[in-house]
């Protein structure tokens, strides 16, 4: 229990409550037909016409009462309802209700027939609760309200708190302009506007603060809460463009949340970065070792795609940066992709239809030819190499793979020993290696010299891995009859113009680096990484991390976690247990994870901790990042 000499007001609708009651309430009296949702209109308007102070709040509460024709049965199936609408950070946050019983109060212009048994459940009990109660007919019908009531009346609440005539510091906690007067009135000390279920400009302008849920009025007033750290306070900023299920998941999630359309070169990627947790990438952004090192806050990169080197991984864990990727979500986009383009290139099918384009017909078999029975040598036999394989087969075409790791033949393809066994049987040459900087200029001259006459290439992969001089060249000597390229050594960060050597080449498909961008892949991208991140940042968890130990945690019930991620040097986890054992703070789960360089361990503790413990364990020399959860 934490003493404050504070007394904190609530409002009930749409602040304790996700709705407005009266609203609730209309929905179950009106009964269906073509009227109601004009009449639901009507009183929704009419009630934020009384919220905002546009009309006097006696006039909305009369207008409103005449529309809703409701009994007093049907105050049972309202507050039944109510009940399951309670707002999410308050239900989290019942013990701040418990712990602060005394001191807490609600003043509503809604009824107390309603409020009363709602709020007796976060241990508000009648007596503390302020609003306006109705006036039944001898039949239970709902005929009014008690106009001697203050509440009833316009700027009531002003009233209601001044005959209250509360001690200490009084802090107003609502949604509507009718909160805020109250401190207008110089009655209440501070006003939080509430937004977690409405955000009224009108209130928001005026508050002190504005609050988007319990957690961050428990934060800013520094009093215990469910969540250490309200999830408003972590500043997510996606780039490229990701897909806007990313922005709805990680913003429902209570995070704020930032989308911008291109990449950011990496002067004002520095400068964006301050104050940023979470980063959403795809593949343009270079998360350099000079960004990582500007960003002050950063927890997780999020790699909207499969390529990860874009990002200083290293760097990135060294700081306690923990990385995502999508690894399989754009996977069969590719695949189609490349099948597609490998049928075009056979059949001369661009040439073609440029040619028609120009008002030329040209009716030929020339450099036409099928797929099926062809071969085709799939360079790096990973996620796409394989699933490719599968189709190929499946369309008639004799696969080949070479792959530097071991990796075991799906269907009948061919294992080829070395690259020159494969690139001298292969029709078509596709590559689908990784992003690993190592490969960079894997396909040159000499690897285009070892290819069949008249073969045909694709790259998919990453536009660094082909010498792209040399594959001019082989495309204008004809040893290669076409190629099909997505990607390219230097790609622009956004929509634009656009140059390269392999312009004006004949039989040479060209697309935009667009092999992963499908609605498909973009909506299961923009839900596993958002997960990946939500998982990480709400529990810990770093399974599928690329450049940090995995670890899988189990759910922790009632316990407070502590995160901690140091370098991996001897001695780390018995200092950290040290200061635990110290404050007496009983562990009742611990996980370690680690590499050569770091190690992560995960503390659950069942007690209460003070600030002193915080301070101790970030202290411990090797720290490289500590964090609390709950
Ligand atoms: N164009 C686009 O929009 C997209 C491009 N990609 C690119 O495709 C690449 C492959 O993706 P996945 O199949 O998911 O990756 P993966 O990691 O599952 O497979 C890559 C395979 O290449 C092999 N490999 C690496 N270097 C090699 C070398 N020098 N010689 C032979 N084999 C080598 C690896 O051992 C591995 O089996 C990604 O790294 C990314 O660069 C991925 C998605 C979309
Ligand atoms: O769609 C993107 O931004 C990049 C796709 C890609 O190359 C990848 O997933 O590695």
């Amino acid at each position: 229990m934490v003493e404050t000499n504070r007394k904190y007001i609530f409002d009930f609708d749409s602040t304790l409550t996700r709705v407005e009651a009266l609203d609730v309430l209309a929905e179950i009296t009106l009964k269906d037909g073509s009227s109601k949702a004009k009449v639901l209109e009507e009183i929704q308007h009419i009630t934020n016409l009384g919220i905002d102070g546009d009309i006097s709040f006696t006039e909305s509460l009369e207008r409103r009462i005449q529309l809703l024709r409701a009994t007093k049965g049907d105050l049972v199936p309202l507050v039944q309802q109510l009940k399951q609408k309670i707002s999410k950070s308050i239900e989290e946050n019942k013990e701040f209700f418990r712990n602060n019983a005394e001191d807490i109060y609600v003043i509503s212009c809604g009824f107390k027939e309603f409020i009363d048994p709602i709020v007796a459940e976060y241990d508000i009990p009648s007596e503390r609760v302020f609003a306006n109660t109705f006036k039944f007919d001898a039949a239970g019908n709902i005929i009014g309200f008690d106009e001697t009531n203050v509440l009833s009346k316009h700027n009531g609440k002003i009233d209601c708190l001044k005959n209250l005539d509360l001690e200490g510091e009084v802090q107003v906690i609502g949604d509507g302009y009718s909160d805020y007067v109250m401190r207008e009135a110089g009655i209440a000390d501070k006003f939080f506007a509430y937004t977690e279920n409405v955000h009224r400009t009108k209130a928001a302008d005026n508050a002190d603060y504005i609050t988007p849920n319990l957690n961050e009025f428990l934060y800013v007033n520094n009093l215990p809460r469910k969540i250490s750290y309200p999830k408003n306070r972590i500043k997510i900023l996606l780039l490229e463009n990701v897909h806007p299920d990313a922005f709805e998941h990680l913003s429902e999630e209570g995070f704020s949340v930032e989308l911008l359309k291109h990449a950011l070169p990496e002067e004002e990627l520095m400068e964006r970065i301050k104050g940023v947790h979470v980063l959403g990438i795809r593949s343009k952004t270079q998360v350099t070792k000079k960004v990582l090192e500007a960003a002050d806050r950063l927890l997780v990169v999020g790699a909207f795609c499969i390529g990860t080197t874009q990002i200083d991984l290293e760097t990135a864990k060294k700081n306690g940066v923990v990385v995502f990727n999508a690894p399989y979500s754009n996977t069969r986009s590719v695949v189609e992709l490349a099948i597609g383009q490998i049928i075009m290139l056979k059949r001369s099918i661009f040439a073609r239809s440029t040619e028609i384009h120009q008002g030329k017909w040209f009716k030929t078999a020339l450099n036409s030819q099928e797929v099926r029975g062809k071969n085709l040598g799939i360079i790096g036999y990973g996620n796409i190499g394989k699933q490719l394989s599968v189709l190929a087969e499946a369309m008639g075409m004799r696969v080949y793979y070479y792959d530097i790791a071991d990796r075991l033949a799906l269907g009948n393809a061919t294992k080829c020993k070395t690259l020159e066994e494969l690139l001298a049987i292969s029709d078509v040459v596709t590559l689908h290696i990784d992003d690993n900087k190592a490969n960079k200029n894997f396909i040159g001259e000499q690897q285009f010299s070892q290819m069949r006459d008249g073969a045909v290439f694709v790259n998919l992969s990453r536009g660094f891995v082909v010498d792209i001089k040399a594959l001019v060249a082989a495309l204008q000597s004809k040893k290669l009859s076409g190629a099909a390229v997505d990607v390219y050594p230097e790609e622009p960060r956004s929509n634009g113009a656009f140059k390269t050597e392999l312009q004006g080449l004949e039989n040479v498909i060209l697309t935009p680096h667009i092999g992963g961008s499908t609605e498909e892949a973009q909506r299961d991208i923009a839900d596993f990484v958002p997960n990946k991140i939500m998982d990480y940042i709400n529990s810990g968890n770093t399974v599928d991390a690329v450049n940090f130990p995995n670890i899988r945690l189990p759910k922790q019930q009632n316990a407070h976690r502590f995160l901690h991620i140091h370098d991996n040097v001897p001695g780390i986890m018995a200092k950290i247990n040290e200061v635990l054992a110290k404050y007496e703070l009983n562990i009742s789960g611990q996980y370690l994870s680690t590499d050569s360089e770091v190690g992560y361990v995960i503390t659950d503790l069942d007690k209460d901790y003070n600030d002193d413990v915080f301070r101790e364990l970030k202290a411990i020399k090797g720290t490289i990042r500590f964090r609390v959860l709950y």
